[in-house]
């Protein structure tokens, strides 16, 4: 099976590659490689490989960026969604798309399901349901959108490396502690994404993210401790927990952003998130 990777220097990309069967021949493109926002650019790419088919790693991720640079977001988010999604169908190729959390307005006292109403409180979520949106009305008979949230890797930048970094520098630091939901692992999403790929049926929509729940303060604090343990931190420092009343961004971020993830977990199991970090930071050492 041939399966094209769109956004090759993502941290998503990257675990797909480590991740990779070994029964898959894999293009990987990145920015240098395609122009996914003009339609003749990513349409050769696909005419090219002919691949079975596509996974889509590439967004435009900076959150609080997004607000005063909507063009750039939705210009990726959407429009480039909807050219791969029309090629896609072109070439009647499976096409995997990621989605995420923040699609969410964080409203729910209960883990978000596949089909619950989607309201973005954020330019970034707004533009990744743009994106969802195209896929469903222009390639709904082959395609997947997997929402995942708080997504970090070994590769590339996520809140892991950035919270290390400042740990590295700092004596102390606020995090917000009334914005819950469940880090996840790239690795573990990638292997999920790898089950698709060659499965006879796929649903339109999946949650993945890895078990458990969290406030980005409890997920900081276990990544001091974990960090620590394993020697990428040589001193602990004051951790306090603040509300997001006192951490002021341009991006609202919903409140409450868990996904029910029960029905992939029927297709492959995860970890808690905690074991998850471990695993991470155990590669990053
Ligand atoms: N990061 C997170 O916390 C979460 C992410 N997600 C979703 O998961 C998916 C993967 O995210 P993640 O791996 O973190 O993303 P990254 O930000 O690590 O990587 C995204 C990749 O997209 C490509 N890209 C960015 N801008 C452009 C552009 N203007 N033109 C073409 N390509 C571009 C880049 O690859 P290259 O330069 O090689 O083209 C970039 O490395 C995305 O759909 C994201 O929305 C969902 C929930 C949480
Ligand atoms: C750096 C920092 C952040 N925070 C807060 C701000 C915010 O509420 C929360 C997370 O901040 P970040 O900006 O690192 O994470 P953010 O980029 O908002 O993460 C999101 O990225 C997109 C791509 C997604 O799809 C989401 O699932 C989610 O992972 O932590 C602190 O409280 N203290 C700090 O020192």
């Amino acid at each position: 099976m041939k399966v094209l990777i769109i956004g090759k220097s993502g941290q998503l990309a990257n675990e797909l590659l480590t991740e990779k069967p070994n029964t898959i021949e894999i293009l990987c493109l990145g920015r240098a490689d395609v122009d996914i926002t003009m339609y003749e650019s990513i349409n050769k790419a696909i005419s090219d490989f002919q691949p079975q088919v596509i996974i889509n790693a590439s967004a435009y991720t900076a959150v609080d960026k997004a607000e005063s640079d909507q063009k750039s977001a939705y210009s990726l988010n959407q429009h480039a969604v909807t050219n791969l999604a029309k090629s896609a169908k072109q070439h009647q190729v499976r096409l995997l798309h990621v989605s995420t959390d923040f699609v969410f307005d964080g409203n729910n006292n209960k883990a978000y399901l596949v089909d619950d109403t989607t309201n973005p409180t954020s330019v970034y979520g707004a533009s990744k349901l743009a994106g969802e949106q195209e896929i469903l009305t222009l390639h709904p008979e082959n395609s997947a959108i997997i929402r995942t949230s708080w997504l970090y890797s070994s590769f590339g930048n996520n809140f892991v490396k950035t919270m290390i970094k400042l740990m590295q520098e700092r004596d102390e630091l606020g995090v917000v502690c009334d914005q819950i939901g469940c880090p996840t692992y790239a690795k573990g999403l990638a292997q999920f994404l790898w089950s698709l790929t060659s499965r006879d049926v796929i649903n339109q929509h999946y949650h993945w993210s890895d078990y458990g729940v969290a406030s980005w303060y409890d997920f900081a604090v276990a990544i001091q401790n974990t960090a620590f343990n394993k020697g990428l931190l040589t001193k602990k420092i004051t951790i306090k927990p603040i509300p997001a009343s006192s951490y002021p961004t341009p991006a609202t971020r919903p409140t409450f952003s868990l996904l029910n993830a029960n029905e992939s977990y029927q297709i492959k199991t995860s970890n808690h998130w905690a074991e998850q970090l471990e695993q991470c930071l155990t590669n990053l050492v």
